[in-house]
């Protein structure tokens, strides 16, 4: 149907990821070329603005069935659109850029809900998600034609709809001779397996359960909404890991469950941190034992994936690891810990930034839409099909 194609040989992308840690919107200016699994993507200039405290909190409770409501989902969406337009003009310029250099903006959205598998019985409910900031508004306000919602085109073959970071990793990060797993540490922490010289078929990944949005949760507890979040993991490191707690968390049936799967804040937000801290006070353990717990939930949510899920079906090398979780030194020492026979790195070692990673990969998604290649991978997903993912507004 489209018949775009990059007028100069090449685009400039701005990619735009507002993530389910909701601690803001990264704009990723982003030069690509070429096409399919030989398209390159250089990063020339990241900015991250930040989503404010009150914000912040609105965006929780537009995530909570229990407090959110219509009125407010309707307003935010096209609100956040303007926040997201705000971010990408803000990037453009600090890249040293016009707009008139841009030939595309590509953007993920807020996810406030994800239900790849409604409540059994409910009815009127089909598989869905629900990604906010409306690309019409991006799309007036930056005058460049929008690409997003990139989601429901994946659920609606059959798809989980997420994780979509995986064809991107494969097209930008596959290796000729060694097994990656590479592992971003989010809101959730997500995966993708690329085996030495993977090729589409082989590829698979899942979200491997809570990320950091567990820690930040107990961190902001704890210190009575002080800290948003474990900065270094030096928190963590003051405290032991307290092995009941830790076994009775790993026994929710998400982490062995066999991909394809995906998950959010639906089964790892609030009410799920909530009872982790009632436990620990039950327990009586002190607030660093509580915080390095919910650490090695997710060092170890992780590495038993990588164990039990990924080893058994592909040689892994190396553990790559991208998102604000790579910051944490301590979620990093338990996850070197616990794989001692595998490279832990980061994704800047391998050349993409690790918190520009996302917004880079998003950029690469729309890209992928304009030229009309199917941008899903249904091995990952378990869509029936290829499906081209995206939606496009005009300015
Ligand atoms: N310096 C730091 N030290 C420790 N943790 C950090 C640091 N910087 C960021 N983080 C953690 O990373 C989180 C943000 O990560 P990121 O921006 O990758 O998430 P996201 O993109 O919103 O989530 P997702 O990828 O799941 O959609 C913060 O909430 C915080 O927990
Ligand atoms: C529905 C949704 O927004 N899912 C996010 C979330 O954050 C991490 C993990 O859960 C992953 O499934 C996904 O994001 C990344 C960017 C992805 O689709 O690959």
């Amino acid at each position: 149907m489209l018949s775009w194609r990059p007028r100069r040989g090449y685009a400039l992308a701005v990619g735009l990821m507002s993530g389910t840690s909701l601690d803001g919107v990264d704009a990723a200016v982003v030069r690509l070329e070429g096409e399919g699994l030989d398209t390159t993507a250089q990063l020339m200039h990241f900015h991250t603005r930040p989503y404010e405290e009150p914000l912040q909190e609105a965006l929780r409770r537009l995530c909570d069935p229990a407090q959110s409501d219509v009125q407010t989902i309707c307003g935010m969406n096209a609100w956040l659109g303007e926040r997201f337009a705000d971010a990408v003009l803000e990037a453009v310029r600090e890249a040293g850029l016009t707009m008139d250099e841009i030939d595309f903006v590509s953007s993920h959205g807020q996810t406030i809900w994800h239900m790849p598998e409604p409540p059994a019985g409910a009815p009127y409910l089909a598989p869905s998600t629900l990604q906010l900031g409306d690309l019409a508004v991006i799309a007036a306000r930056t005058g460049k034609p929008t690409v997003g919602d990139f989601r429901p085109a994946d659920l609606a073959v059959g798809g989980q709809g997420a994780p979509l970071v995986p064809y991107g990793d494969l097209v930008l990060l596959r290796h000729p001779e060694r097994g990656r797993l590479l592992q971003n540490i989010g809101g959730i922490g997500n995966c993708t397996v690329l085996p030495a010289g993977a090729d589409p078929d082989d590829v698979f990944g899942f979200d491997t359960g809570p990320g950091n949005m567990v820690i930040d949760h107990v961190v902001q507890r704890l210190s009575e909404g002080k800290l948003r979040f474990d900065e270094g993991g030096e928190l963590a490191a003051r405290g032991t890991p307290d092995s009941r707690l830790l076994a009775e968390l790993l026994l929710h049936p998400y982490f062995l469950q066999p991909p394809p799967k995906s998950t959010g804040r639906e089964l790892f937000g609030a009410a799920y941190a909530e009872s982790l801290l009632k436990h620990a006070a039950e327990l009586g353990l002190s607030d660093a034992d509580t915080i390095a717990t919910a650490t090695a939930l997710t060092a170890r949510s992780i590495a038993d994936a990588c164990r039990y899920l990924v080893m058994p079906r592909c040689r892994i090398d190396e553990i790559i690891v991208s998102g604000g979780g790579a910051h944490n030194r301590t979620l990093l020492r338990q996850l070197a810990e616990l794989l001692p026979e595998l490279r832990v790195l980061s994704s800047g070692e391998i050349g993409l930034d690790s918190d520009a990673k996302e917004a880079v990969l998003f950029a690469l998604l729309g890209y992928h839409f304009l030229l009309g290649i199917p941008n899903n991978l249904p091995k990952v997903t378990g869509a029936s099909r290829p499906a081209l993912l995206g939606k496009l507004a005009l300015p």
